[in-house]
């Protein structure tokens, strides 16, 4: 599903990552941890294709990034990869039900049955009519994570999903996301600095002076 060969990128004299290699199996999941400013965002930027490594490659389903142009790297996102983000990233003049929508739809795959059942599991049914400003932090997550998963990306990244959100919010939407990835057979990198969150999943990677450990 992914393959990691060698990603090297500096930011000036800087090299945050140096020589980093992964490989993912399709349903495969696993935490990525290290201290702050260790690279595991750059990373993630890097598999997702929305940021150019100055080394090495990026192979997702077999089609290298840095071999396509930004269109084809922009296809290749939007078919085989789902983003979470700390920051919730909903399109505030959107309802709830069109942010849900707006991904699947995208890669043209918008199922309005998975669509609200989704909703149903991620108990946002009676919200969709609502916009983002609307809802609390834990909702707003909740339909981001709605939205990624509704388009059913086989490989979903999760940057700090749920940094944003008190402990026990975090953990009622970090159990549905394990919970529907799992159901889903999506494959999963999760960024958290939380060891406990880590633990949950059966591998662990750190980045620590540029390179996995
Ligand atoms: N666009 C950029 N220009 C220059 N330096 C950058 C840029 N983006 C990131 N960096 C630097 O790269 C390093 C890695 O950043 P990154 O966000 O990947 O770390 P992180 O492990 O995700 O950190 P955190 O856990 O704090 O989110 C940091 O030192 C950061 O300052």
């Amino acid at each position: 599903m992914l393959d990691v060969q060698n990603l090297t990128k500096r930011y000036g004299a800087l090299t945050i990552l140096d020589g980093v290699s992964l490989t993912l199996g399709a349903g495969e999941t696993m935490a990525l941890v290290g201290e702050s400013g260790s690279g595991k965002s750059t990373l993630l930027h890097l598999i997702a294709g929305l940021d150019a490594p100055d080394a090495g490659r990026v192979v997702l389903d077999g089609r290298e990034l840095a071999a396509l142009d930004d269109a084809g790297r922009a296809a290749a996102r939007r078919d085989l990869v789902g983003l979470v983000f700390q920051q919730f990233n909903l399109v505030q003049s959107l309802t709830v039900a069109q942010n849900i929508a707006l991904q699947a739809r995208l890669a043209g795959r918008h199922d309005a049955g998975r669509a609200a059942r989704l909703s149903e599991r991620l108990g946002l049914t009676g919200l969709e009519a609502r916009f983002p400003e609307q809802l609390s932090g834990g909702q707003q997550q909740r339909v981001a994570i709605a939205r990624a998963l509704a388009a059913a990306p086989p490989l979903l990244l999760a940057d700090e999903p749920t940094g944003n959100l008190d402990e026990a919010t975090g953990d009622r939407v970090m159990d549905l996301l394990l919970e529907l990835v799992a159901e889903a057979g999506m494959a999963l990198i999760l960024v958290t600095h939380s060891p406990r969150l880590a633990g949950r999943l059966r591998r662990v990677e750190r980045l620590h002076a540029g390179r996995l450990e």
